[in-house]
Parts: structure tokens; sequence; C-alpha cells
């Protein structure tokens, strides 16, 4: 098949679906979010009033009149837009389905966008025969921008199909299938973080790069991004050294000055594999750590995140926890290719961000609800090894790790995470009891909002978000929002 050119897919008008004008919407009936670590918020009889650059405006919880009258009333009371007349406001009110409610769109932040036809290929392999056997091979051939055009699209769809509303992608070294990644996540309306990946050595002769043509290639990807979103809504460049065994300590070297001139948000991997950490301790001497690499080389900062971090030790983990870092937790990845446990409550208490990566294709789903799900059970793996049951991560943890944990790791946690005024509305509408629902709801198991005292009808609820969480899948997500658009809608 050729090679396309740029110009036929780059054109000079993108019509992104997170730019179209929306109105000024009100969305009234339960929201919940985890808003604080192992905390569940539930946001009954609530009207969240969004406006027209896709902002929460106002909250306002309690109202038991859910007439449009009474709705719109309130929404003129309580809108802090200047102008707004009652025939400009829109009303969703979902309040007639007890099975209904939004949730916080899923954050993604560790998944290579090219592996995706890989998900679930991964055999009896460990990192490093897998990165030969099955990565690199597939990675090289985004050379071709058809193929890239068709894996990039999938990606994207999938993932917002899935909730993921925000991702951090790994491209690969290609300039122009990165930017075309890019390009692809601005127009179907997804939040994104675009890097381009820096391989200069221990690589394959089809699928490295120069340092000089590394530096012109991350030069090219930054800018066309900053071309394409100058304000930086939705898509934003990341730099992304593979891991420091694929970069010469002078890339290293140049990416950290770059990192801190431009203030740019950086992901990379770290600690994840035992024969990994002792190839890259022999192979830099020069480091007390590998985790020091990084940090001698200026690539840690509140805007890094550092995918896996199973084998750290006491002083690794200080390094993070005083540069910033946040880590990007891939429990699927972490036990297909065998990587191991990583210690999320040890990170937790010491104040490290912690989040949620598929880590596609380490990790085969493309599903952060599902990763939750890992993250919990392997938690419980971790208490079967240690006896220590403070290991053990809740519902209401997981899903902290798969909102506002990942706006905390990438640093975007005063736009997006929760529901609270100020920030995006990036939701996803969940209906339990969706058509082919993989959930079983009996009647004595609904909430009962309107019959049952609230705190009864909460506790029901919070039962039936862990059935969410352990039985739920896509086809419980009618619609997923970006900035307030809806991006993804099945009914
Ligand atoms: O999970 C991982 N996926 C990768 O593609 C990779 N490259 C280096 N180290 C890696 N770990
Ligand atoms: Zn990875």
């Amino acid at each position: 098949m050729p090679s396309r050119t740029n110009a036929a897919f780059f054109p000079e008008k993108i019509d992104p679906i997170c730019h179209a004008k929306i109105d000024y919407t009100v969305y009234y009936g339960t929201f919940a979010h985890t808003p604080i670590l192992g905390e569940l918020d539930i946001l009954a009889f609530t009207a969240i009033g969004v406006d027209q650059d896709g902002t929460i405006d106002f909250i306002v919880p309690k109202i038991t009149d859910n007439s449009i009258s009474n709705l719109i009333s309130i929404t003129l009371e309580n809108s802090t837009c200047k102008n707004l007349i009652k025939e400009d406001i829109k009303i969703i009110n979902i309040s007639d389905d007890e099975n209904k409610f939004f949730f916080p769109g899923f954050i993604d932040t560790h998944i290579h966008a090219p592996q995706f036809p890989n998900n679930g290929i991964f055999g009896n392999s460990t990192l490093l025969d897998w990165l030969e056997v099955y990565t690199f091979p597939l990675e090289s051939s985004f050379t071709n921008l058809d193929f890239a055009s068709q894996i990039y699209t999938k990606v994207i769809q999938r993932t917002l199909g899935y909730g993921t509303t925000t991702a951090s992608y790994y491209a690969t070294i290609h300039t122009d299938a990165s930017n075309l990644l890019a390009d692809l996540s601005l127009k179907l309306g997804q939040r994104s973080f675009v890097g381009k990946v820096c391989m200069n050595q221990n690589s394959p002769d089809h699928y490295i790069e120069t340092i000089e043509e590394c530096k012109n290639s991350t030069i090219q990807v930054i800018d066309h991004i900053k071309e394409r979103n100058p304000s930086g809504d939705l898509i934003n460049p990341v730099l992304t050294p593979r891991f420091a065994a694929s970069c010469t300590d002078d890339l290293l070297k140049w990416l950290g000055e770059l990192r801190k001139k431009g203030d740019y948000h950086c992901q990379t991997h770290l600690s994840e594999n035992h024969r990994e950490i002792e190839w890259i301790t022999k192979m830099f001497p020069q480091y007390q750590s590998y985790t020091d690499i990084y940090l001698q080389n200026n690539l840690l900062s509140s805007k890094t995140t550092l995918a896996h971090c199973i084998h750290l030790s006491d002083d690794e983990m200080n390094i993070l926890k005083y540069t910033k870092s946040g880590v990007s937790h891939c429990p699927t990845s972490n036990s297909s290719i065998t990587s191991g446990e990583a210690r999320i409550r040890w990170l937790l208490e010491n104040n490290i961000s912690v989040s949620l990566g598929t880590d596609c294709s380490g990790g085969f789903t493309p599903s952060i609800l599902e990763v939750a799900k890992h993250a919990l059970l392997v938690s419980r793996h971790l208490v079967m090894k240690t006896k220590d049951d403070n290991e053990k991560l809740t519902s209401n943890d997981v899903f902290y790790l798969a909102t506002m944990g990942g706006a905390k790791v990438l640093n975007i946690e005063d736009k997006v995470g929760c529901f609270k005024k100020g920030l995006k509305f990036d939701a996803q509408l969940i209906n339990l009891n969706a058509k082919d629902s993989n959930i079983d709801i009996f009647e004595f198991q609904n909430p009962m909002w309107n019959t049952l005292p609230i705190n009864d009808s909460k506790k029901k609820f919070a039962d039936l978000l862990d059935k969410w969480l352990f039985n739920g899948d896509n086809r419980n997500i009618e619609k997923v929002y970006v900035n307030g658009r809806n991006v993804i809608s099945k009914v």
C-alpha cells in the first residue's frame, strides 16, 4: 500500500467536535465522583450547569422539584453567565431512571496507541523479549500513514467508547504518524497528551533514530501540536524517552533541558521488570539507581508520569516524592507480562500521586474500568504475599485512581477529574440497565431515591457502583462528554 503524503492527512482546517458550539446545558439527576482518595461522593437530585465553553458553572444539590420551570429558575439564579436567558438553556434530565448516573470521564495515563493491534497477543513473554518479538516490529510499521490512520482512529474511538476522556499516548518514533495521532485526537474530541517516542540506542536497525533525528522530530511534533491547538485545551505534547535503555545519556540530557525550558510534560517507563532494572543499572553505572538516571537528567517534575514503578527502593520512592512525579499503575500489563505487583498503598501513603494506565498492549484491555478492577485484585494478591491488609485497595480507591488520580498525575486537576465548579464537564452517562448490560439488578437492589431515606438510597447506590465496577463494561456507557461536548452517543 503506498504511503500517503502529509498534506493528504493534515488538512488546514480540522473541525474538532470539541470546539463545536454548544448550548448552555443543565444536567439533572444523580452524579457520583471521588474527589478524595477512598471517598465516594454521591450527588442526588442535583443540577449541574455547563456553560458554552463546557465549563461547570454551578452545582446545586437536593432539588426535588425537577419541573423544567424550576430547573430554569434555579439556573438563572445560580449561573454566572451574565446574559443567559431562559430560551438559551437546554435541560437534560436523567432522573426518571434510577439506574442512570453521571460519572467523571476516565483518565488513562499510559497507553501505547500503535500497539493496539497486539492487544491480547503476548504469549508467555516478559518485558525484554516481548519488546523484541511483538512490539518493535509493529511500531516500526508506522511509517505508513494509511496504516497509522486506521489504527489511531480505532484506538481513539474505542477508548472514548470505554469512557476515557483523557489519554496520555505513546506514539512511535515517526514524526508524521505522531502528528496524525494528535490531529485525530483533536478531530474526534479526546483530551490527550501525545508523545513522539525517543529511542536512539538498544533498538533494532529498522526502528531506531539518531540523536539529531530524534531532536528534530521531537521539536517538529511539539510545534505541530501547539500550532493545531494553541490554547492546549484539548491536545498537548509530552516528551517521551521510551525508557532509559533506549536513550543515550546525551539524548536524556537534551530532553531534560528541553523539559525545563518549555515546562513540558514528560512520560517514561520506570522499574517494571527485574531483568530490565539489572540491565539498565549496569548500562548507566554513573547513577545511583534507575530513578536517579531520570533525576540527574532533569526529567522529573510534577508534570512527569512514570509507568509501572513496581520494584522501587525507598530512596527511589523518595525521589518521586520530592520531585512530585506521578505514577501510572498498570496492573493488567504487570500481570500479563509477569512484571510484578506495584505497592500502590505505600506510594499513596508517601503522598505520591498515582493513576491508572491500560498500557496497551502490555495490557490487553482499552478499558480503564477493567484496569481499575485489576488494580483492586492485584492489591489483594499483594496482601496474600505480604499479609498486610492495609495494601488492599477498595473500589472507591480505584475509582479515584481512574479519575482524580489521573488528573493529578497529569497536572490537570484544575481542568478535570471530578465534578466541581470551574472544571470542564468531562463525563460519562452510565446506564446500569442498558440494553444487553452484563449487570443484573434485582428490584430490591434499586436505590429507591423517591421512597427511602436519602442515606439508605445512597448506600444502595454505592453497592450498585460496585456492581458496575465488577460487571459493567462499555455497554453501560450511553454518552461521553469532553469539554461539555457530546463525543460518543449510543442512544
Ligand atoms: O510496558 C512497556 N511497554 C513498552 O512499550 C515499553 N518499552 C520499554 N519499556 C516498556 N514497557
Ligand atoms: Zn508502557
